[in-house]
């Protein structure tokens, strides 16, 4: 049998321990003589029994950067600031290598004074268990690459989008000759308009417009002509509201504006100016600009399309009438 058992191991334990496959040492402090099993030698690539049976072997093969640590642990575990001594580290083997092993060991015997009489412990290699851990995480740190790269490209192209929505957006709810509103947004805001006014009790209130002779302009000087005037009308339009204020082209060369908070007298003062503004746009030649209006304020009970067709109703009849009168209310 290889080494000197201590003089309390039997017979059958000297066997089991050759046929154990990790490494088992056992350290007599009061002799300093440290007894280890064949699985110690043969992990480590040595032939049974070939180093000295000291704690200096042991030192010796531990790897130079681990050292410290060993010693920390061992150290913590004798002066009983922890209950077990386990650490991994590597052990060079015979050849020269290194192997990872994870060590354990307890303190199975004190003297009075409480110093270290005997402890006893386990080399194993953990070397394959170590290799598969680090590839594991490896694996894991590379997938959270990954990942982290996949959710910085999903966050850009998000904001690209976002981006993309708005123009989209702002596309679909401003006429693109006039940049006024269109009438899909008009549709959209007037029923929002209409419940803001019910719920808060304020008056609101709709001026319909439409240009005058804008065929005999168009035929006179030209469709661009006629794109002119709507769109300096629309300049003094939007020039002359206020923010909360909503200027929309309804349609050819109808535009609406819906008045938030507003009584139908002001409207009324409102439409008379911008009348008078556009009465003064001096566009083409021996031309004079002009457009109907039509003021209503949303009734009581009164549905949106009841409370449209009000102001059309009332441009309609300013329009008939405009040689004497270009606004009218209802
Ligand atoms: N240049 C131009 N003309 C438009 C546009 N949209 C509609 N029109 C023209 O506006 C004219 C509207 O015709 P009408 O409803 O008879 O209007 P009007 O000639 O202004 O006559 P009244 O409204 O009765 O004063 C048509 O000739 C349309 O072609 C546009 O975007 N640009």
């Amino acid at each position: 049998m290889p080494g000197s058992l201590p003089k309390m191991t039997d017979q059958s334990l000297a066997a089991t321990l050759e046929l154990i496959s990790d490494g088992i040492w056992d350290w007599n402090a009061r002799t300093n003589f440290v007894y280890r099993s064949p699985g110690w030698y043969v992990m480590l690539g040595y032939d049974v029994d070939e180093l000295e049976n000291t704690v200096f072997t042991w030192e010796s093969v531990i790897h130079p950067d681990d050292f410290d640590r060993v010693m920390q642990h061992f150290d913590d575990h004798i002066n009983d600031k922890s209950s077990e001594y386990k650490v991994q580290y590597r052990c060079r083997t015979k050849h020269g290598g290194y192997l990872w092993i994870e060590d354990r060991g307890k303190i199975v015997e004190r003297n009075a004074d409480g110093t270290v009489a005997r402890m006893i412990g386990v080399h194993h290699d953990c070397s394959v268990e170590k290799q598969q851990r680090e590839e594991s995480e490896k694996k894991n740190l590379s997938l959270q690459e990954i990942v982290n790269t996949q959710t910085r490209e999903l966050i850009e192209v998000n904001r690209l989008l976002a981006q993309k929505i708005k123009e989209v957006e702002l596309l679909a709810t401003k006429d693109s000759l006039t940049s006024l509103y269109n009438r899909l947004h008009f549709d959209q805001t007037l029923k929002l308009e209409c419940a803001r006014s019910i719920r808060f009790n304020e008056p609101l209130s709709l001026i319909a417009i439409d240009v005058d002779n804008l065929k005999p302009i168009n035929d006179q000087f030209g469709h661009a002509a006629g794109d002119l005037t709507l769109v300096k009308i629309a300049e003094i339009i939007d020039a002359n509201i206020r923010e909360i204020d909503i200027p929309v082209r309804w349609g050819g060369d109808e535009f609406m504006l819906l008045l938030p908070n507003t009584p139908l007298d002001r409207a009324l003062v409102l439409s008379e100016k911008l009348q008078g503004l556009i009465h003064h746009l001096d566009i083409h030649p021996d031309t004079v600009t002009s457009a109907s209006f039509g003021v209503a304020q949303l009734e009581k009970g009164e549905e949106p399309n009841q409370f449209v067709s009000r102001a059309d109703c009332a441009l309609y009849r300013s329009k008939k009438a405009r040689v004497k009168k270009s606004t009218d209310f209802d």
